[in-house]
């Protein structure tokens, strides 16, 4: 598949753009007008530039409000569209974009449009260039790719054809099964726009939601797959409008983007292999991925500390156990069930407490360490000693590293052996290993930067095949966080992406969004009462939280009693009931205890709030 991105995708210069996309491998670019016209280089220093690079430069755009005009605006036209031909040819591109009339038209009727296209269509062929006409979803007059093709096609002209856009196509919800039924020749250019459902103004909307393939919520694949199957072997390009894009790294937006196509052409081929079986040909090559199984669980969590005492101290009273201390490293291991925490002091000069690392547990970690870095993931560089367990990681957008490990049948970690119990147990090592009442990681809650948001949900999808669930927003004392659970088929890995307002201008701020790992546990309040009797200091949960609980569930007075005083959360919904609890945070990390009773699959939702308030007034408390 021939890879493109239009430059307004990116921030920068157009010379910074190009630089940017010819790093993270794309085959060829849409040069954005907007980007040419205030750009210091000349056409012929751009055109010399990227073929330098390697970069082929596929379209020039847009050229706007051309048809269904009165003459002497097509008069005016013709004008300006002749110098954008000129143009073009300095610049060696052979196709410009054209959209429908959004603006000028006054006359609606086919014929006369088609006869001023013709034209245009006439003129363009004395410079060599195609004309690809592409619906806008909010054009005048012809707002819909199936009218925009008879359109092309009563043009008549071999120079014009049309141009499908995946955003104007899917937004309107047009069914773009009719892709199949234009000629594949008749498709000069095909862009890809991804976006979340939004109920706005279509123009609003794609003009600043637009996202790559697999951020949002687009049947991309499927789309991808009517345009193989019409034949289509052209450019496939991004044309992606986002305010956050436009705002941040271009050379890492550039990245995301690439990963996205490479993503999306393995989800295309294993979408037309399920629809027409693996028999079926077709012109466009589509390059496939290492296929790996989904990842089976939290083989370990990793916090990085300089002081560890807090840590330690917490994880003691959740009942957690000291196996011991790294034969080479000045890591711990602290372990209850399959539960497994190490906390980390290398590298950890003046850092608070907080999460460094995630362990999943693989069939493959090879094979999916292999996936991960051809979809441009960056690998870890680690030193192991000869006789270590090699351990395959790269970084997840926020700087996580992401651990692929091999998966065993019991549940149990080789690496563990390389930890011993003997030398110099910290206080607090004896844990209490025949109440192992936490069982496992329930779930792991990461604080995204609101610039990394998009990126690190198509990162956790297309290396980890985690799936994305409907995402939601939660109110905090500093604004609304959002929250998006991705998580796999089984459960076995349950992630959760927070994403903190943007504008942080409180002091407490930068602390007031820690992340959290999140332990399964057989029995709450057994867990509770043992970390009382422990010392535990729980996030302590408001009496006019327990009055509603009280209203909306009618609970017994004995559950509701024992819930208040160890500051308990509780949740019902038809199929169980949720009860959890908060520590309280350590640097940039707490924990959670939880215990899903039932066939219950949230994670507590209407008690965020009351945590998130909770944390804030403790952070405030301790500025003060
Ligand atoms: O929003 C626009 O104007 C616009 C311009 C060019 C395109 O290809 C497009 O999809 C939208
Ligand atoms: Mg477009």
């Amino acid at each position: 598949m021939r890879t493109s991105i239009a430059t307004v995708c990116l921030s920068g210069t157009l010379e910074e753009k190009i630089h940017a996309c010819a790093e993270a491998g794309f085959d060829g670019i849409e040069i954005f007008e907007q980007d040419l016209l205030v750009s210091p280089r000349s056409p012929e220093q751009i055109r010399m530039l990227a073929d330098e690079l390697g970069l082929s430069l596929d379209l020039y755009q847009p050229f706007r409000d051309f048809e269904g005009v009165t003459e002497d605006l097509l008069e005016a036209n013709l004008y300006r569209a002749e110098a954008k031909f000129k143009l073009m040819n300095l610049l060696g591109i052979g196709t410009v974009l054209l959209c429908t009339n959004v603006a000028t038209a006054t006359i609606d009727d086919d014929e006369l449009a088609a006869a001023q296209l013709q034209r245009l269509a006439d003129l363009a062929a004395r410079y060599s260039v195609r004309i690809a006409y592409e619906a806008l979803a909010w054009g005048k007059y012809v707002n819909d790719f199936e009218h925009a093709w008879r359109i092309a096609d009563l043009v008549d002209r071999p120079n014009f054809g049309t141009c499908l856009d995946s955003f104007h196509i899917l937004s309107r919800n047009w069914d773009p099964s009719g892709i199949e039924k234009i000629p594949a020749e008749k498709i000069f250019f095909v862009q890809l726009a991804d976006a979340p459902r939004m109920s706005m103004d279509v123009l609003s909307w794609s003009r600043h939601h637009r996202v790559f393939p697999g951020e949002g919520d687009f049947a991309l694949a499927q789309f991808m797959g009517h345009l193989v199957r019409a034949g289509y072997n052209g450019p496939v390009s991004l044309e992606i409008f986002n305010d956050i894009f436009r705002q941040t790294d271009e050379k890492r937006t550039a990245v995301d983007a690439m990963r996205s196509l490479i993503w999306l052409e393995e989800q295309t081929h294993l979408h037309l292999q399920d629809t027409e079986g693996p028999g079926f040909s077709y012109p466009m090559e589509l390059a496939t991925l290492p296929k790996v199984d989904d990842p089976t669980g939290f083989n370990f969590t990793e916090v990085k500390a300089e002081h560890t005492g807090a840590v330690q101290e917490l994880l003691y009273q959740l009942g957690f156990g000291y196996a011991g201390r790294h034969r080479t490293k000045p890591v711990q291991l602290w372990t209850q069930g399959q539960a497994r925490v190490v906390i980390n002091e290398q590298q950890a000069r003046n850092l608070e407490p907080s999460i460094a690392a995630l362990g999943f547990d693989v069939e493959n970690p090879v094979v999916a360490a292999s996936r991960a870095v051809q979809l441009k993931a960056q690998p870890v560089p680690r030193q192991s000693q000869a006789d270590e367990e090699v351990l395959q990681a790269v970084s997840a957008p926020d700087s996580t590293e992401v651990f692929l490990c091999e998966a065993s049948a019991d549940g149990t970690a080789a690496w563990t052996r390389e930890f011993t119990p003997e030398s110099g147990a910290p206080e607090h090592a004896a844990g209490d290993p025949t109440a192992e009442l936490i069982t496992r990681v329930d779930h792991v809650n990461l604080s995204q930067p609101w610039q990394h948001y998009d990126e690190a949900v198509l990162f956790y999808e297309s290396t980890l095949s985690l799936a994305r669930q409907p995402s939601t927003e939660v109110p905090s004392p500093l604004g609304l966080v959002r929250s998006q659970v991705m998580r796999t088929e089984d459960r076995g890995i349950r992630l959760a992406l927070n994403v903190a307002p943007m504008a942080l201008e409180h002091p407490t701020a930068a602390s007031s969004y820690p992340a959290h790992v999140a332990f399964a546990c057989t029995d709450l309040i057994a867990v509770a009462r043992r970390a009382l009797a422990r010392g535990l200091d729980f996030l302590p949960v408001p009496a006019n939280y327990y009055a509603d609980l009280q209203a909306r569930f009618r609970l017994d007075e004995q559950l509701l009693d024992t819930l208040q005083r160890y500051n308990l959360l509780y949740d019902r919904d038809e199929d169980g009931e949720f009860l959890h609890f908060y520590t309280a945070t350590v640097g940039n990390v707490f924990f959670e205890v939880v215990e899903r009773r039932g066939g219950y699959d949230g994670y507590g939702a209407p008690n965020t709030p009351v945590r998130l308030a909770a944390q804030y007034e403790r952070s405030r408390r301790e500025q003060d």
